[in-house]
């Protein structure tokens, strides 16, 4: 049984497109990551799926129940971090957390005073005084505190400084081993390449692609790059995209039998050619494109 399972679901806020027709299973341990640019709808499939929001159509279960109609029963054993937090600001971080805590069954002070500890976040300070990073520290504790199975996070890191992004994600692969399932939503491409096994892209609202994330670089598109003078317009040829011609140089990706870019080039007094794989950030540049 996966522990996401997401059919055709769409949202629209009003007239206005929030997801359209997204399908997806997350699988038990896995660590998936949900990648796309600002507006392509990562925060609206969280919020669905957490039963925050309702869908226009489709349906979204998480272990093996529907997220609307289980939406309490199911929410008990998630954790999930918004892309932006708030709190009460008069509150001290450590009442704020007790608060939280109070919502599940269970003590939970250990872990949290663990957490804190590990994250460098002070107890005692009243919100208010909080930096902004500080703060996304208080949603990481809630979020973890009560041993969740499965974990959202949208947009984690942003305000953390590259010595708590580590830590952080220290504390993620630990709780992965420990068995829980992670669902990292970012439109940073460098973090869901270091923590996932597999991802989803999503672009205006659609899923254009999901793949393991080693795959995806063994993709079979290849960077061709031909100097010499030449018409970049030969080149325009199926499964070619990404085609540029400047200072001599014609550039492009190509996706398909590599002999026939072999024989186009064959046909024309080439000064040099080279054929590499692609990063995977201009994979991904390819797709957002
Ligand atoms: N409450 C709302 N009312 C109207 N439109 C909304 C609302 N929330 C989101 N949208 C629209 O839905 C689309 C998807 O937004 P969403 O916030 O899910 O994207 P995102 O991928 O999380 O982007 P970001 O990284 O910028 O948060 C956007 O076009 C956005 O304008």
């Amino acid at each position: 049984m996966s522990v996401i399972e997401v059919n055709h679901l769409t949202k629209y806020y009003g007239k206005s497109r929030g997801i359209n027709d997204v399908s997806f299973k997350v699988e038990e341990g896995e660590i998936f990551g949900f990648i796309g640019p600002n507006g392509a709808g990562k925060s609206t499939t969280i919020r669905l799926l957490l039963g925050l929001i309702y869908p226009t159509s489709g349906s979204a279960s998480i272990f093996g129940k529907d997220c609307i109609a289980f939406g309490p029963e199911i929410r008990k054993d998630i954790g999930y971090l918004p892309s932006e937090v708030f709190y009460y600001d008069r509150m001290k971080v450590k009442d704020l957390l007790n608060y939280s805590a109070s919502f599940y069954p269970g003590d939970h002070k250990a872990r949290m005073h663990e957490l804190s500890e590990l994250m460098g976040l002070e107890l005692e300070r009243k919100i208010e005084d909080l930096s902004y990073g500080n703060r996304k520290k208080v949603g990481i504790v809630q979020g973890l505190l009560h041993r969740p199975k499965l974990l959202f996070l949208d947009e984690p890191t942003s305000g953390l400084d590259p010595l708590m992004q580590r830590k952080f994600f220290d504390l993620i692969r630990d709780e992965n081993r420990r068995g829980v399932t992670v669902f990292f939503s970012s439109h940073i491409l460098g973090e869901v390449q270091r923590l996932c096994n597999r991802v989803a892209i999503i672009k205006e609202g659609r899923i254009i692609k999901i793949d393991d994330i080693r795959t995806l670089q063994k993709d079979n598109y290849k960077k061709v790059q031909v100097a010499g003078e030449i018409e970049a317009s030969c080149f325009d040829l199926p499964g070619v995209t990404n085609l540029e011609h400047s200072d001599g140089l014609v550039r492009f990706l190509y996706n398909g039998d590599i002999n026939v870019v072999m024989r186009r080039i064959a046909e024309n007094t080439v000064a040099d050619v080279t054929i590499e794989e692609p990063s995977l950030e201009e994979i991904f540049m390819h797709y957002y494109e």
